[in-house]
Order: C-alpha cells, then structure tokens, then sequence
C-alpha cells in the first residue's frame, strides 16, 4: 500500500492524501462505512458505490470468525469474493469486540479467552491467530491485537495495558511478517496507539508506534466515553508524533463535528457506526442539520430528505414517506435512512477534502460544524 501526501492544510493539521491498495485507490480524508458481519446493515453493494461513493468499508474479525466463520469465507476466496465489494476493506482485530463482552471473557499474556455471543461456545484470540484470522478474510488492512482500555481506568491499569498491546504488537508484527498474504493481493497492518488519557502514556504509545515503521498508523482508546476535548487534545499531541507520510486512522469517530475537528487535527481516516445505527432510530444527518424523522412536525413535509446531497435515495424520497414507513417500523426505513446517512458522512469528508485542497478548510469548517449540528 502506498500514501501520497497531497497537501496539507496552512491554517491547521488537515491533510488531503491518496491510499493506493490492490483493490483500489482511496482519497482522504475519508469515512469507512461499518459493515461488522460483511455486511454495512440494510445497504445494498450497489447503493455503497453509486449513491454513497464509499471507497473502502470495514469488516470485523471477531465477527466474521465467529459467522461464517474461516472455511466458508477461505472457501469463496476471501471476503471481497464472499460479499461481492472489490474496493478496498480493512478489518478490525476483534480486540475491542471481546472487550465490550465484559463477563465473558478473560484477558491474560497469552491473548483473551472469550464465549461467544451467538452459541457460548469458548474461543482464545491471540495476536498470532488474529493475524491468521484476517490472512483468511482478506482485508486490505488489518489492525493489530490490542486491549482498548475502559474509561475510566486508573493510571496503572492503562500503563500495564498499554505495555501488554505494545508487547502484542511485536507478536502480530512477527507473525504477519513471518506470513503471506492467501489470495494472491497484499495487506497491511496497522498499529493502535493506546494509553487512555493520560498524555505521558500516550506519548510513550504514539513514539512505540511510530517506530515500527508500518504503512498507517491507528489511534484507539478513544470515543469511549471521553469528554471530547479530552479526545481533540490527545489526538493534537499523538499526531505530532505519528509520521506525516503516513495516513492517520482515528477508531470509532464519530459525530459529523468530531470527524471535521478531526481532520483539523490531522486524522484522515475514519469509522463509526452511528450513520448506520442512527438511521435505524430515524436520526437523519443532512446538509442542513440533525431531523429525527419520528418528530410529528415532519408528518406533511413532502420535501425530499436532503436535496442538495445528490444521490438518488435522498432526493428521491420524502420526509413525510420516510416518516411514515419509520412509525410502521418497514424494514425500508432502514435501508432509506442507513443509505441516506451514508451519503451525507462521504459527502462531508469528500467536501473537507475540497476545501483542504482549496485552502479554505478552516473557515468552511466553522460554518459546516454549526450547521450540519444544528438540530431542526
Ligand atoms: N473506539 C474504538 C473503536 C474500535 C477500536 N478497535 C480497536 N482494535 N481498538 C480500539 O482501541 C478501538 C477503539
């Protein structure tokens, strides 16, 4: 994988840049739809590359080992062939999916034993059989094993758990190095900077990153909970320290103002599952601000749901049907929303991008936070 720094922005840390992989070119700053089981929920491959424009989404180990497990996706030649999306994926490592299974689970040098969610049955991530895991996927990128740490957790706990990932990153370095790549294209492995809040680990987190020298570089820990300017203030300083001819991947981010501070701050790129998960519950993001669709004053507006977005599913329905098919809980109402969603977050990065290129991204930034926040 290649990253072309294409400019970097003269009144903040906002970069445009260009990821080449083997399955495709990606601009940045971008946002990665979540797509957990090999699917981003309600959304049709078609939608992800015509209305939506995704360039790469992301797939979740834990997940996909779970179901449909490693023969079928081996069997089917990786995941790209399994769901049918020939652009770039990147994978999870499953570390924060087994840590979010509070009690059944147990962490220890070796890896985490976990049950699974589905069936109970007992598994053992380890940084070596998740290197092994995502070989089979497929992913373009992969993410190494690491322990996200709760917040709040005291100083100790995010020290030794920032030491554990770091000696785990060593062991997902040497297998994925030591391994190839199944189905004839190559991967790469993202590090994640660890180290909760607290400034002297992360600092010591980002420098042990940095050092090994990989093709992007991932800052975890994060939107967990944190007061977000806790967040903003970490990712200034760990960004001062991350290459810059690397692409930065902030995990999990976020809101459409958390992703614009962002990449004022020098992420480029970005997951989360609210676009999708909102869209379920009728929160819509659009271009002039927050809707939640089930508010009655929406009940006669017949005006398409966001008509300066372009896109074919959010000009050609309205608020009032879309409403409507909400309240009867119609499985197109997720696919209208999570579609419509989608498009709006690939809009606002591909506009961040043209303004970074324009040299007008902070100004922009100002007036596109307050608006597209604005709850209607
Ligand atoms: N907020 C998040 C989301 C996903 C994460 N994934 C990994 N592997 N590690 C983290 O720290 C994450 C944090």
């Amino acid at each position: 994988m290649k990253y072309e720094l294409q400019k970097t922005d003269s009144g903040s840390k906002a970069r445009a840049g260009k990821l080449t992989t083997d399955h495709g070119e990606i601009l940045t700053p971008i946002f990665m739809p979540v797509g957990t089981a090999g699917t981003v929920k309600a959304v049709h491959q078609r939608e992800l590359k015509n209305d939506i424009q995704a360039q790469i989404i992301l797939g979740n180990t834990y997940h996909l080992y779970l179901r449909p497990g490693l023969d079928i996706l081996q069997g089917a030649g990786g995941l790209h062939k399994f769901n049918g999306w020939d652009k770039p994926i990147l994978t999870d490592s499953g570390g924060y999916q087994v840590f979010s299974l509070k009690d059944i689970r147990k962490i220890s040098e070796e890896g985490v034993k976990f049950q699974s969610h589905i069936d109970g049955s007992r598994h053992l991530f380890t940084p070596e059989n998740v290197m092994d895991i995502q070989r089979v996927i497929g992913a373009d990128i992969i993410m190494a094993f690491d322990e996200c740490a709760p917040y709040p957790c005291d100083y100790s706990y995010a020290k030794k758990s920032m030491e554990m990932t770091h000696r785990w990153l060593k062991r997902c370095c040497d297998r994925f190095d030591a391994t190839e790549g199944l189905y004839g294209y190559t991967q790469s492995l993202f590090p994640i900077v660890q180290g909760s809040v607290y400034k002297d680990l992360r600092i010591q987190s980002a420098e042990f990153i940095a050092e090994q020298n990989r093709e992007g570089n991932a800052i975890g820990g994060l939107a967990v909970g944190e007061p977000a300017d806790k967040m903003y203030e970490t990712i200034d300083y760990v960004n001062d320290i991350l290459p810059q001819d690397k692409p930065r991947y902030l995990m999990g981010v976020g809101t459409p103002e958390n992703i614009l501070e962002s990449i004022a701050l020098g992420i480029d790129m970005f997951d989360c599952v609210m676009p999708t998960r909102n869209a379920r519950n009728g929160m819509l993001f659009t271009t002039q601000g927050i809707i939640n669709i089930r508010n009655e004053k929406w009940k006669d507006d017949y005006s398409p749901i966001d008509e300066t977005l372009g896109g074919y599913t959010s000009t050609f329905y309205s608020k009032a049907y879309l409403r409507h098919l909400v309240k009867c809980d119609e499985i197109l109402a997720a696919q209208i929303a999570s579609v419509h969603n989608l498009t709006f977050y690939l809009w606002l990065v591909g506009q961040a991008r043209e303004h970074i290129l324009a040299g007008d991204f902070t100004e922009w930034k100002k007036v596109m936070v307050k608006k597209v926040m604005e709850r209607l």
